[in-house]
């Protein structure tokens, strides 16, 4: 499918005419829970899960047996800064990893059934220094939506975002700070792993990213334009597009919901088809979920990102539908009601 935008103009239109949830499948699918084999509520958030996923995919009996996860990758100026504990160069690493099936989600996404292609954008260009000028061009942002809007497979029953970027934890929270206020510090967190000397130099990153590029701020793509990386642009578009195929969307950890956020920032309601997987262990992650008023299906203490958090709540999401479209009505199995 040709992408229905060509600029930052565009896309915002393709949000602003994104399709609703059927509500009479929604009503459908709720009037089938009441009949189920079990007292009323005894699988408490499975079913609302269930009846929430029949509103999004328009039919009585959800599915849960294609899901996609796209992984995106890209780099970052601001790694030169100095935060992240791991260089630059382990993003196209990991590339080759994914691509050989050897990182956690090619052994997660086998374990739920989900089909899982990656995405490498433009790794020997990573973006600016956002401290020093915004870190995308219009048209490199126009591409980076571009490429995850394509990588959607309409014919997917669920999906999931992943990402890669050494960098990327910075670029994420100096996008959630500049979206929901608070100081640099409230935002940044350990990522992979650094020491507070190294945190110290995220949060004077994001201070910096804020001050050079405060005439922009008010706009969330402009947002996502000076802070942001291909990457997770890409997640937005992905995000986007999935709404506007009808298809669920199951969100990862911080860097995920930061590129979310921005979709929720630019359009109210925008993220009404996610939920949230689970709350990874990077500080912020839990106020940026309470933010989108997203309750996480997990809480493990993960903060990997490569889509593994919600890789692993599709099996959550897979029980609620086979219970829902699987079980027997009270009528159907001859057992009496209460
Ligand atoms: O998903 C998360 O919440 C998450 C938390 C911490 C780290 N990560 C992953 O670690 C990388 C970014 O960490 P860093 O320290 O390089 O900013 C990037 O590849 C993410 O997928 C991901
Ligand atoms: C090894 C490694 C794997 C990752 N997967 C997602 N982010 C990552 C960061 C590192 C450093």
């Amino acid at each position: 499918m040709t992408p229905p935008f060509t600029s930052l103009d565009s896309f915002r239109a393709v949000l602003a005419a994104q399709p609703d949830v059927d509500t009479s499948a929604r009503t459908a699918a709720a009037a089938r829970n009441g009949q189920l084999t079990k007292p009323p509520g005894a699988l408490g958030r499975l079913e609302d899960l269930a009846i929430w996923l029949a509103g999004w995919q328009g039919r009585e009996k959800p599915k849960a047996d294609a899901p996609q996860v796209v992984i995106f990758a890209g780099n970052h100026g601001v790694a030169a800064r100095g935060v992240s504990a791991f260089p630059p160069e382990v993003t196209a690493q990991m590339v080759a990893n994914f691509r050989h099936g050897g990182a956690a989600i090619n052994q997660l996404s086998k374990a739920f059934g989900a089909a899982m292609t990656v995405h490498a954008l433009d790794l020997d260009h990573p973006t600016a220094d956002f401290t020093q000028s915004p870190a995308m061009t219009e048209a490199e942002l126009t591409k980076a939506l571009t490429t995850g809007w394509n990588a959607v497979d309409p014919q997917a029953d669920l999906l999931v975002t992943g990402e890669m970027g050494i960098g990327n934890t910075t670029s994420a929270a100096a996008i959630v700070a500049a979206l929901l206020g608070g100081a640099a510090e409230d935002w940044v967190g350990r990522g992979t792993g650094v020491d507070d000397h190294g945190l110290a130099r995220k949060a004077a990153a994001v201070h910096a990213g804020l001050a050079t590029h405060a005439a922009l701020l008010s706009d969330p793509l402009q947002v996502l334009r000076c802070l942001g990386g291909h990457e997770i642009a890409a997640m937005a578009g992905a995000i986007a597009r999935a709404r506007a195929e009808r298809i669920a969307v199951v969100l990862d950890g911080f860097i995920c919901c930061a590129a979310a956020l921005v979709l929720q920032r630019a359009r109210s309601g925008a993220l009404d088809h996610c939920l949230a997987g689970h709350v990874s262990a990077e500080a912020g992650h839990g106020r940026l979920l309470a933010a989108l008023d997203k309750q996480p299906l997990l809480n493990l203490g993960l903060r990997l990102g490569e889509g593994s958090g919600a890789a692993l709540a599709l099996g959550i999401v897979q029980g609620a539908v086979a219970c829902h479209s699987g079980m027997a009505t009270f009528a159907e199995a001859g057992v009496s009601g209460a």
